[in-house]
């Protein structure tokens, strides 16, 4: 499961946790405007806007699953099981496949509008990028500066729904995701009057019991209303160290802690890494399970418009300061 959010203050940060039982050795890589992205059913992208993020890189080939492009659209693939549907190539549509999702999008549309109208003309196929890789069962988030979407691909053919939460998970589909906020319409981050009429004494003996009922289980669903209830009532001061605390935080409301979520058995989904890019600045944070600090990869401190990828391995490693 994963969850991705996008987030405000003075700069604008869109990012994602990765969360799954095992990785894909994924780096931070920097794709610049002139590198060439081949596509299998149209033109191949080799001038196109650069675009830093996370990545398996095979054979010099970005397979990016969240990033954001230079001028500071956002786009992230997350798991959509059962329901993601590809398809056979369908005459006169642009055809791309998933794991060319990304650099089609983020390589050629600067706002959520611009890659509307790019998706109009799109169809997802099932072409699968090798045989050592399974297929990816994803929807994506595109976020901008000011607003988001979600893209489904499923039976019915290519869905794309206003996403005025800013936030995703994983099953079910959006519209039930966003329908189901309903049943907690009541919870709230301030102190309320009960309901049970005059005569009755209760009090609030613990703080935070106007939350009670807020989901606390991993599932896709509850991750999704926590991190929309923990974005709106967030509150941090407008600089960039603390908007990117603030960030991490949030998604630390939903992150996974090893062995509370068995896939197989014996096998646990967790908290890979947690990704925060900031749109204006073109700066990619990262944490991972193993090291909380927080590392930072600007890509406007290498030639983006060189034709070949900067990669940079995960730290993964704990470090602790010790005071004394
Ligand atoms: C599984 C990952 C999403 C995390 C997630 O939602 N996990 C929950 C699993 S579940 O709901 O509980 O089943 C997705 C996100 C990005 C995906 C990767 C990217 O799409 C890049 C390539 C694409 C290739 O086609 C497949 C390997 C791959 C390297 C993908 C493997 C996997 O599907 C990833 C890592």
């Amino acid at each position: 499961m994963c969850t991705a959010i996008t987030f405000a203050t003075k700069d604008h940060y869109f990012g994602r946790n990765l969360d799954l039982d095992f990785s894909y050795n994924e780096t931070v890589t920097i794709t610049p405007r002139n590198f060439k992205f081949p596509m299998r059913k149209v033109d191949d992208l080799s001038s196109h806007y650069a675009m830093i993020g996370m990545a398996t890189v095979v054979e010099d080939y970005p397979l990016y699953y969240d990033a954001i492009n230079e001028a500071g659209l956002g786009m992230a693939g997350l798991n959509f099981p059962d329901n993601a549907h590809y398809f056979a190539d369908i005459d006169g549509k642009n055809n791309i496949a998933s794991f060319e999702m990304i650099p089609y999008i983020l390589g050629q549309a600067k706002t959520v509008d611009e890659a509307k109208k790019l998706l109009e003309n799109v169809s997802v196929s099932a072409e699968v990028f090798s045989a050592d890789f399974p297929t990816a069962t994803l929807h994506w988030i595109i976020a901008d500066k000011e607003k988001s979407i979600v893209v489904e691909s499923t039976k019915e053919g290519l869905n794309v729904y206003d996403n005025p939460v800013g936030v995703m998970t994983n099953n079910p589909p959006f519209p039930i995701q966003m329908y189901d906020l309903n049943d907690y319409y009541a919870i709230s981050a301030h102190p309320l009057e009960h309901k049970f009429g005059n005569g009755v004494s209760l009090h609030e003996y613990s703080r935070g019991m106007a939350g009670l009922g807020l989901p606390g289980d991993l599932s896709s669903k509850s991750r999704f209303v926590r991190a929309v209830f923990t974005k709106y009532n967030s509150m941090c001061d407008d600089d960039e160290l603390s908007s990117i605390n603030q960030f991490f935080k949030i998604l630390g409301s939903v992150e996974q802690v090893k062995g509370l979520c068995e896939v197989t058995p014996g096998k646990y989904e967790y908290t890979i890494y947690s990704s925060c890019m900031n749109q204006d600045k073109g700066i990619f944070y990262y944490t991972t399970y193993g090291n909380s600090d927080i590392h930072a990869i600007d890509m406007h401190k290498v030639d983006l418009d060189g034709g070949k990828l900067s990669i940079y391995k995960l730290n993964k490693k704990l470090s602790v300061s010790y005071d004394n």
